[in-house]
């Protein structure tokens, strides 16, 4: 078997897993990428097999909504349902506290907005991703407004990050389902996450940035070993 197809095997088998956490009549949160989409096929399998019933879904993405409506999962909305009871979704890397780098997919905004709205956040990746210090894999998504993006850069460049503007397969600038930029990046291991979040938070023109720090309370991680749920103790 090839790596990927291997890591895909186990990205479907922690989805799966974190669905089995879904009871019929809630709303469930549904998150974006290669992992998470095996969480959305499977709640589609069993709302057609009437082994879930009445569950509404809140995407986090414009292609994940029309991916759940393909499958005739019903959708609702933050307006009609404040509070969100289960979400499933991915990540890029993790640490031991259970914190997050997301974003990968562009859609870090809307994840963060559903996350911060749900009772249960289930993140859902493969053993890959773990990691004993965020940074040391992947670069942070920062979303920007385009007005004076190139400002934005420079800003993040001075406190010790490579920054790169997210691009498209054709060179043109990537742009989110609110219609900003994303920079990633690289601040290499990141010794203190919640003074370079807040630091990132409290800059204009900064949208939002995929640290997820004390966000996910479950992580489920499929490896070569089997499944691990790990709980975040609660505060
Ligand atoms: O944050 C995300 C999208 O913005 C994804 O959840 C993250 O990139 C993980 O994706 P994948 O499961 O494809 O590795």
């Amino acid at each position: 078997m090839s790596d990927a197809v291997q890591r895909d095997a186990l990205k479907r088998l922690a989805a799966e897993q974190a669905v089995t956490l879904i009871q019929s009549g809630m709303v469930v949160g549904l998150g974006v990428g290669s992992t998470a989409i095996f969480a959305i096929r499977r709640i589609a399998e069993l709302l057609a097999s009437g082994e879930l019933r009445d569950i509404v879904g809140v995407p986090c993405a414009l292609r994940v909504e029309e991916e759940a409506q393909r499958l005739g999962i019903p959708l609702t909305t933050l307006e009609e349902h404040s509070q969100v009871d289960l979400t499933i979704d991915g990540a890029d890397e993790v640490d031991p506290q259970l914190n997050l780098i997301k974003g990968g997919g562009a859609a870090l905004l809307r994840e963060k907005i559903v996350a911060q709205s749900s009772r249960r956040e289930v993140i859902v990746v493969d053993e890959a991703k773990l990691s004993p210090v965020l940074g040391t894999q992947w670069a942070i998504p920062v979303e920007v407004v385009r007005f004076g993006w190139g400002a934005q850069a420079r800003w993040i460049a001075s406190l010790g990050a490579e920054v790169a503007l997210r691009r498209q397969p054709d060179g043109e600038p990537l742009t989110t389902d609110q219609g900003n930029y994303i920079l990633d990046c690289n601040f290499g291991p990141i010794a203190d996450l919640t003074t370079l979040a807040t630091q990132l938070s409290l800059r204009t023109g900064i949208v939002d940035h995929g640290l997820f720090l004390g966000l996910a309370t479950d992580l489920i991680v499929a490896g070569a070993d089997g499944i691990r749920h790990i709980q975040r103790p609660a505060s």
